[in-house]
Parts: structure tokens; C-alpha cells; sequence
């Protein structure tokens, strides 16, 4: 029978499973950060229970760390936050799983550093305690957020036990238009079809367009698939994936690799799999997107506003003047020419190398409008390096820009560092509910050189009508 890309991992990976019951799933790694982790990890200790592998468990410290740029090994961004982060060193350092503490040049995001550090693989199964874990299905992984005490599950146990998701694919077929990304790419597909609309689903994205796509891309369009209410993301392994991991410090090596290489090249959905739902998305309809709402669904095209209330579907109509009272909107606003106070770069979602050139050609020569905050955050120290080693740092300070360390930091609040209430940020991130960056902070997500043409016109704008500069 003709299986998904997703069907054989499972089945790879699949100990027990009775009709209709949740399966009892083998778990190649499993990653953890202070936020969540901690609670993982103390429970288990509080249980008197030891870490199955400890060699395949990875831990980060990213969520509630400090972004400043002198900051010390357990500076905070919230209140009481060290406490997590103490504990999270201690119980890594008790238990000898792989740490990557707040000094350590391989710290990042989470996500951004389980691919710089090759542990995410083709055909593997990851989890962590975290929800935008599907951005590492980008690799033709099976990986997925789950909750602490199933984390301690799988920590103890190197097993998960889930009921196996439907699944869905996403074909994207053509080119993106010049000035639009992946971001703008999701946000489409979520306005589109509701942020309900991937209904649980394991999705495969598959097409040219996804073929045409770097790594960094591929993660940005996965990160958002938990937006989109999916069980997860995955992309079919190709010589774009392999080429990445290629030398990584945890990707195998030697004749593994090559055995590896060799199948990881085949893994992919037979030709005549069957999905549960299929999606099909011209490449060529996708414009710059920027949400106007609480919702990432509540989006639309930049050249566009907020509807008229008459214009939603009645079930709509209520959550959408709520979120039009928290944004400061009124129904068929322009969202052009929208003022800004502030313009966030980073996260797992956009705070990669790519994202930050791409806001950097923008910013080139630029500065930041007067009264509007700027701060930049790239998601890892390797991403940092790599993009100080390019003047990228120059650039955005030039700019105006403040250029953080790396984490987490204002993709959400965490009780400490916030704009004002009431600021209008675009945002590079993945989330925009009500006070999801601080109280009362009104969240636009955008791609970064959407986020980066706010930030230096004060307002929001077309960022095609604000043309790069490539670095000389
Ligand atoms: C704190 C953590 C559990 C949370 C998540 O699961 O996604 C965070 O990363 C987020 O983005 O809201
Ligand atoms: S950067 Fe934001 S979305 Fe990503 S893991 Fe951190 S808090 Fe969650």
C-alpha cells in the first residue's frame, strides 16, 4: 500500500498500537529549554526516576535568559526568571544530557539551533516541550511540541504514547514574488483557511516552490503550522537538506553519514499516497502579508486593510471587532500608512541569517524613523557570529536598531522587557494575541523586511516600495 513520508517514520517509529488507541511512538531526541524543561526535569527527579539516554536529550537556554547584550549566566528577563535557569543548569549538569548554557557559543533558540547543530535528522522522531516544534519537520522529521509531563514521559522512557494525526499536503506550486517570503507564505495560507484550518493534521508541504526553498525558508513555513492548528509540518528530505547537515557537529558521520545520505535521499510519500485533505496554493497569488487582528488568520495583503465587519462570515464578526478594539482599528482601515512605535527582528521564527539580511538591505543606509523602537534579537550565538562576521550588526545599529543576545526575548512577554501599552510593533514573530509581547502591546506579524520598511518609514509599508541595497 502507498504510504506518506509521514506513514513511514511512524511506522519506523511505532513500538505498540492497538485499533483507534494512541501508539506507543520511539523517541530519537528529545530537547528541552528552562521554560519548560525545568518542570520536566524536577518532576522527574521528584519521582526518583533517571533519564532513559541522556546522550540523545538536548537543553537550551532560551526562553527566559536575558537579551541584553552584557548580560551574565543567569540574567533573566522576568522577575524570579534566574530561578528557572539555575535549575535548569543544575538539573542538566545531575543528569549529563547535552547543555548549551547561556555562555556557550552553540546557545540559541531552540528551534533555530536543533538544525545548526544537526540534531535534528531526515526520518527521525523529536520532541520537545514546546508548540513550534513542528518548524523541525522542515528536515523530513517526525517532531512535535508536547506537554511537560509527557516530556518526563519521554525522558524516562525514551517513548511518547500519541494517536496517530490525518494528514494533509500542501502543494505550492511557481515562484514567490520578489519582496514576498515564507512568512508571508503562511500568514496567506492561515488567512485563507482559518486558523483552524490544518484541523490537527500532520501537513506535508511538497511542490516547486517548496523545492526552491532554503532551509531557513522551510523552517519559517513549518514554524507556523502550529498557528494553523496542525498536529505538525513536514518537508520530504532533498540535496538542499542533506547538504545543510553535511559536517554538523551532531549529524552522523564517516560511513554512517554516507549510509545516512543514501537514505535519507529516498525518504519521501510515494507517488499515489493517499491524504486525508490536499491544499493547492499558486506561489504567483502570494502577496507581502501583515496581520491587522489577535488571530494570525486575521491577515491580509499589504496593499489591503481590515475588513468590514458585514464582509466576515457571521461566526467571524464578533472576535474580529474584539480584536479590532484591542488593535486601535477600525473596520476597512487601510493597514498601510499605519504608524508604528516599534519593529521586532528575531525569533524562531525569523531570526535566522537570511531574515536578518533580508531586513538589512533594507535598512542599509537607512535609520529608524523618529519614535519608533527597534530592536533586533538574532536567534542563536551562530547566527549572531555568522552575521556580526558579515557588518550585519553594523548595519542595524547604523539603522538604529538595538542588536540583542540571543533568545526568545520579545517574541513574548515573560514579566520583564516589553513595549508600551498600546504600542503598534510589527513583529517578525509568529504570535500577535492580546498582550502576547506585553500588556496591551498591539502585535503586527510580518516578515522581517516588512518589519524592517515599518521601522525606517514609521508606519507600515509595502516593503517592495522600499528597495534593498545588497551588501558592497
Ligand atoms: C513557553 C513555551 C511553552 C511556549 C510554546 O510552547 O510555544 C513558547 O515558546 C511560545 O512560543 O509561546
Ligand atoms: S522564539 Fe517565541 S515562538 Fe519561538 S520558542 Fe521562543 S517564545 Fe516560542
Amino acid at each position: 500500500m502507498p504510504q506518506t513520508l509521514f506513514d513511514k517514520i511512524w511506522d519506523a517509529h511505532t513500538i505498540a498500537s492497538g485499533a483507534g488507541e494512541a501508539a506507543l511512538v520511539a523517541i530519537d531526541f528529545v530537547f528541552l529549554h528552562e521554560r519548560t524543561g525545568a518542570v520536566a526535569l524536577n518532576s522527574l527527579q521528584k519521582a526518583g526516576r533517571e533519564i532513559r539516554h541522556p546522550s540523545r536529550v538536548f537543553c537550551t537556554v532560551d526562553h527566559i535568559v536575558s537579551n541584553a547584550p552584557e548580560r551574565s549566566e543567569s540574567d533573566a528577563r522576568s522577575p524570579g526568571g534566574d530561578v528557572f535557569i539555575r535549575e535548569t543548569r543544575a538539573a542538566a549538569q545531575r543528569t549529563g544530557i547535552n547543555f548549551f548554557d547561556v555562555m556557550d557559543p552553540r546557545q540559541g533558540i531552540v528551534h533555530v539551533i536543533a538544525p545548526e547543530l544537526g540534531i535534528v535528522q531526515p526520518g527521525a522522531t523529536l520532541v520537545c516541550p514546546d508548540s513550534h516544534t513542528c518548524s523541525l519537520g522542515a528536515f523530513g522529521a517526525m517532531a512535535w511540541g508536547i506537554g511537560s509531563s509527557e516530556a518526563e514521559h519521554a525522558l524516562a522512557t525514551g517513548t511518547v504514547r500519541v494517536a496517530k494525526p490525518k494528514q494533509m499536503r500542501i502543494r505550492i506550486e511557481g515562484q514567490l514574488g520578489a519582496g514576498v517570503s515564507a512568512k508571508d507564505l503562511a500568514l496567506h495560507l492561515i488567512q485563507v483557511h482559518g486558523a483552524d484550518g490544518g484541523q490537527r493534521m500532520a501537513i506535508e508541504f511538497a511542490g516547486s516552490t517548496i523545492r526552491n526553498m532554503s532551509v531557513e525558508s522551510r523552517l519559517t513555513l513549518c514554524n507556523l503550522a502550529v498557528e494553523f492548528a496542525a498536529f505538525t509540518a513536514l518537508i520530504a528530505p532533498d540535496a538542499v537538506t542533506i547538504d545543510y547537515l553535511s559536517g554538523r557537529e551532531f549529524a552522523p558521520t564517516g560511513h554512517v553519514w554516507h549510509l545516512a545520505r543514501e537514505s535519507w535521499g529516498k525518504l519521501r510519500s510515494d507517488a499515489d499516497a493517499v491524504f486525508d485533505a490536499e491544499i493547492e496554493i499558486d506561489a504567483a497569488d502570494v502577496p507581502p502579508v501583515v496581520t491587522w487582528g489577535t488571530s494570525p488568520a486575521q491577515a491580509c495583503s499589504v496593499r489591503s486593510g481590515v475588513p468590514e465587519i458585514a464582509a466576515l462570515p457571521a461566526p467571524a464578526q464578533a472576535s474580529a471587532l474584539k480584536a479590532m478594539a484591542y488593535m486601535g482599528l477600525s473596520p476597512g482601515t487601510a493597514v498601510m500608512g499605519l504608524p508604528v512605535d516599534g519593529a521586532f527582528i528575531g525569533s524562531c521564527t525569523n531570526g535566522r541569517l537570511e531574515d536578518l539580511r533580508a531586513a538589512a538591505s533594507i535598512l542599509r543606509g537607512r535609520t529608524v524613523a523618529p519614535g519608533v523602537r527597534a530592536v533586533c534579537v538574532p536567534g542563536s550565538q551562530s547566527v549572531r557570529v555568522d552575521a556580526e562576521a558579515e557588518g550585519l550588526d553594523k548595519v542595524f545599529r547604523d539603522a538604529g536598531f538595538s542588536w540583542g543576545a540571543p533568545g526568545c526575548a520579545m517574541c513574548f512577554y515573560a514579566g520583564g522587557e516589553t513595549f508600551a501599552p498600546e504600542a503598534r510593533v510589527m513583529s517578525s514573530t509568529n504570535r500577535n494575541f492580546e498582550g502576547r509581547q506585553g500588556p496591551g502591546v498591539r502585535t503586527h506579524l510580518a516578515s522581517p523586511a516588512m518589519v524592517a520598511a515599518a521601522a525606517v518609514s514609521g508606519c507600515i509599508t509595502d516593503c517592495r516600495d522600499v528597495p534593498g541595497k545588497a551588501a558592497t
